[in-house]
């Protein structure tokens, strides 16, 4: 686990040595949490804070249910999709119209890449914020599209908000981790978990929890229950969870720790060029070599079947030719004993209609038929 705690001059305002034929990719900022979280008072402050230091970022709106946003979104899912209307429409309660809102909103986001990949060389952060009920978006199969969709072509990371002053009780603390254990291990990507609202209760206890599970089982020790003793099982399984985290407390309200966030975002960045990429570059060469070897075997199929002597032959197909031919023999002696059958039946036949004729006609001459004569 990293938690970033200096107050130093955040890496994401230091220039950034580029070379000439990389082109620059924007940082993708995915930013995922309860409801109640913090997540778009959030976006608000890291909007204000790019926009401080002269780097706006790009932002997106996933939320279709949001009824006031703090900030001014590039692309809005709500100025595509009414919420409202695909309730009504769909006769669906307020889970069932946000996840088909955003199902909708994903039949489109090939639309929205184009808008970004145009802004991108331009920009150096892209931030989306993302609907309330986080199941909606990390569990379906829109999130999963639009998450990977991002991540195929810009550094990505996950912001993980969480609402500090309600995560004090370890059983709240340790739903909050595995939950956001659930999603690394969905996305696999680089992941900051944000303590917020660090300006009613800090998040020292966390990371103090994170770093040694012996004072998280001390937390524990009053709770003698079934789930007391289950959390701390929990709590050293969750131990390798926790080093590839990167922690940082911040204020949505007040605007801190806004610094050791873009270091933290910056880190990830930086993950994701030497984990996640090529990792997904892996995956698509994988892809593309069982792409290969599916369509040379569709190639040799075809060949085999049109009897193309040109075409390559395998020990396999050779061996076939072989069984082949020695069958074509067998059909030959058929064919000839077959002739010689049908041969001497002919000869009978021609026996049994010369006998057939020669009693006709010895019948006729005794009967005086005298045009016989
Ligand atoms: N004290 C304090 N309150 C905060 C902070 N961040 C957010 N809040 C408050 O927390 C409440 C929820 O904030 P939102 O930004 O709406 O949270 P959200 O996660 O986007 O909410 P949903 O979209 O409903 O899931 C609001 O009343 C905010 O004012 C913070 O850093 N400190």
């Amino acid at each position: 686990m990293s938690s970033s705690t200096s107050t130093s001059v955040p890496t994401a305002t230091k220039p950034q040595p580029q070379s000439q034929s990389q082109q620059k990719q924007p940082t993708v900022l995915l930013c995922i949490g309860m409801a109640g979280s913090g997540k778009t008072t959030f976006m608000q402050r890291i909007n204000a804070y790019l926009h401080s230091i002269k780097k706006p970022p790009y932002v997106i709106n996933l939320d279709p249910a949001v009824t006031h946003l703090p900030f001014t979104a590039n692309i809005d899912i709500r100025d595509t999709i009414n919420y409202k209307e695909v309730m009504k429409q769909y006769n669906l309660g307020p889970n069932g119209g946000i996840l088909t809102s955003l199902n909708l909103f994903t039949t489109k986001f090939d639309q929205v890449l184009d808008f970004v990949s145009k802004r991108a060389p331009t920009l150096d952060y892209i931030i989306l914020d993302t609907p309330g009920q986080i199941e909606i978006f990390t569990w379906s199969a829109s999130g999963a599209i639009i998450t990977d969709a991002l991540a195929a072509t810009y550094p990505c990371a996950v912001a993980y908000i969480i609402d500090t002053p309600r995560t004090t009780s370890p059983s709240t603390f340790m739903s909050n981790m595995l939950y956001a254990c659930s999603i690394l291990y969905k996305t696999k990507l680089p992941f900051i978990l944000v303590f917020n609202k660090t300006d009613v209760v800090s998040h020292e206890f966390a990371v103090e929890w994170m770093t040694d599970f012996e004072s998280f089982q001390q937390a524990l020790q009053n709770d003698t229950s079934y789930m007391g003793s289950l959390m701390n099982s929990m709590c050293l399984v969750l131990e390798e969870f926790y080093q590839h985290l990167k922690v940082v407390g911040v204020s949505a309200i007040t605007g801190a720790g806004m610094d050791e966030f873009f270091e933290a975002v910056d880190e990830a960045s930086k993950e994701y060029e030497t984990v996640y990429k090529p990792e997904l570059e892996k995956l698509i060469r994988e892809k593309a070599e069982r792409q290969e070897a599916a369509k040379q075997a569709q190639i040799t199929k075809l060949m085999k079947d049109m009897d193309m002597s040109d075409a390559p032959k395998t020990d396999q197909m050779m061996e076939e030719e072989e069984e082949t031919e020695e069958v074509d023999g067998d059909d030959g002696d058929h064919d000839y004993d077959e002739d010689a059958d049908y041969e001497a039946m002919r000869k009978h036949q021609e026996q049994l209609d010369d006998q057939s004729f020669g009693r006709w006609l010895k019948q006729a001459r005794e009967g005086g038929d005298g045009n016989i004569e």
